[in-house]
C-alpha cells in the first residue's frame, strides 16, 4: 500500500455503531425566548469550609486562552495543536453520528492510529493547562487550543463556543477515518463528505498546512514545511501551491488535488490573492469542523 506512515486510508462502512454525541458541559438551559446562559459551577472550598462559587464559561475560556498564549510564547506548537484538534474532530461520520471533537483522541486504542502519530505530544503540553482549568472538558480545551494557535501565528480570529462533551474510551473510533495523503480527489471527497463537509471545505480546511510542517517520525514525509513561514498563519499556502518553484517546501499529493479541477484551481488562485477572504471563508469551515458531532 502507498501509505507512508502516519494517514491511512478509509475503510468503508466501518463506522462504529457507538454514539459519541457531544452535548453542553457544565450547566446549560435554553428556554423559548431567553438566551443561553452557560455556566460551569466550580465548588470552590474555602478553609473556612464555605462552598460558594460559579465561574461562568467566558470567565473559564480567558483563563485558558492566557493559558495557551503563554505555552505559545515558551513553545511555538501552535501547529501541532492544529493538528490536533482537526484528528479529533476529523472522525466524525455524519451517517452513524459517531466520533467527532469529543476527545476520544487522547484514548490509548485511537492515540495509537497511525494517523495520530506524534499528537502525544500535543495532548502532554495541554495536560498542565487542563489541570488549571479542570472545569473544561478536553474536547473544548483541544478545540480552543487549535484557535487560540491560529489567531497567536496571526490567523482569523475565529469564533468559538465552549459545551463540548468528553467522549468515553468505548467511543473511540476504528482506525482509517481520516485522509490519506497519498490520495487525490476522489479519496479526499470520501473522507470529507463523510464527515458532511463539501469540496469547498475541503479546499480551505487543506490552506491550515499554511502552518506547521511534515516529521518523518511521525508521518513519514519528508521533513518539510509547505510554506517558507511555517509558524506564520496566513494565505501562503496557496501561493506556493501555485508557484510550485521551491523545491524546500512540501507538496503532498492530497496539496496538489487541489489543482486538478477548474473550480477548485479558481479557489486556489482567489485565496493565494486575497488573504482577507481566505481568513473569513477559513474562518467559517474551521467552526463547522471544530464542532462535529456536537450540540452546541
Ligand atoms: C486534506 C487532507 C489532509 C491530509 C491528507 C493531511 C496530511 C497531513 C500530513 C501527512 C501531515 C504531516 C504530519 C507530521 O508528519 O507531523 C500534516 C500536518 C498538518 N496538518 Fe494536515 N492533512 C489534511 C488536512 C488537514 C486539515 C483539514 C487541517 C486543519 C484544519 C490540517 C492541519 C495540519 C497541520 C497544522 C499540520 C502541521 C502539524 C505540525 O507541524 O506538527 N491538515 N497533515
Amino acid at each position: 500500500m502507498a501509505f507512508v506512515g502516519g494517514v491511512g486510508a478509509v475503510k468503508n462502512g466501518a463506522a462504529g455503531a457507538l454514539s459519541s454525541k457531544c452535548g453542553v458541559a457544565g450547566h446549560a438551559r435554553a428556554v423559548a425566548g431567553v438566551p443561553r446562559v452557560r455556566s460551569v459551577r466550580v465548588a470552590a472550598r474555602g478553609s473556612d469550609g464555605v462552598v460558594a462559587m460559579a465561574v461562568q464559561a467566558p470567565e473559564l475560556e480567558e483563563k485558558a486562552r492566557a493559558e495557551l498564549k503563554a505555552l505559545y510564547e515558551k513553545t511555538p506548537c501552535m501547529p501541532i495543536m492544529v493538528r490536533l484538534a482537526w484528528h479529533d474532530a476529523g472522525t466524525y461520520r455524519a451517517a452513524t453520528n459517531t466520533g467527532g471533537a469529543n476527545a476520544s483522541i487522547r484514548y490509548g486504542p485511537e492515540i495509537a492510529h497511525g494517523a495520530n502519530a506524534g499528537l502525544k505530544i500535543a495532548i502532554d503540553l495541554l495536560e498542565p493547562i487542563k489541570a488549571k482549568v479542570p472545569e473544561m472538558s478536553y474536547a473544548d480545551l483541544f478545540q480552543l487550543a487549535s484557535v487560540v494557535g491560529i489567531e497567536f501565528g496571526g490567523g482569523p480570529k475565529i469564533p468559538f463556543k465552549m459545551g463540548r462533551k468528553d467522549a468515553t474510551e468505548e467511543e473511540c473510533t476504528e482506525d482509517g477515518r481520516l485522509p490519506d495523503a497519498t490520495q487525490g480527489m476522489k479519496h479526499l471527497r470520501e473522507v470529507f463528505y463523510g464527515m458532511g463537509l463539501d469540496d469547498k471545505e475541503i479546499l480551505l480546511l487543506s490552506g491550515a498546512h499554511t502552518f506547521g510542517r511534515a516529521h518523518s517520525d511521525r508521518s513519514g514525509f519528508e521533513d518539510k514545511p509547505w510554506t517558507k513561514k511555517p509558524l506564520d498563519f496566513d494565505n501562503t499556502y496557496f501561493v506556493e501551491l501555485l508557484a510550485n518553484n521551491d523545491p524546500s517546501l512540501l507538496r503532498l499529493v492530497s496539496d496538489e488535488a487541489l489543482m486538478s479541477e477548474e473550480e477548485l484551481l479558481g479557489l486556489v488562485k482567489l485565496y493565494a490573492e486575497d488573504k482577507e477572504a481566505f481568513f473569513k471563508d477559513y474562518s467559517a469551515a474551521h467552526v463547522k469542523l471544530s464542532e462535529l458531532g456536537c450540540s452546541l
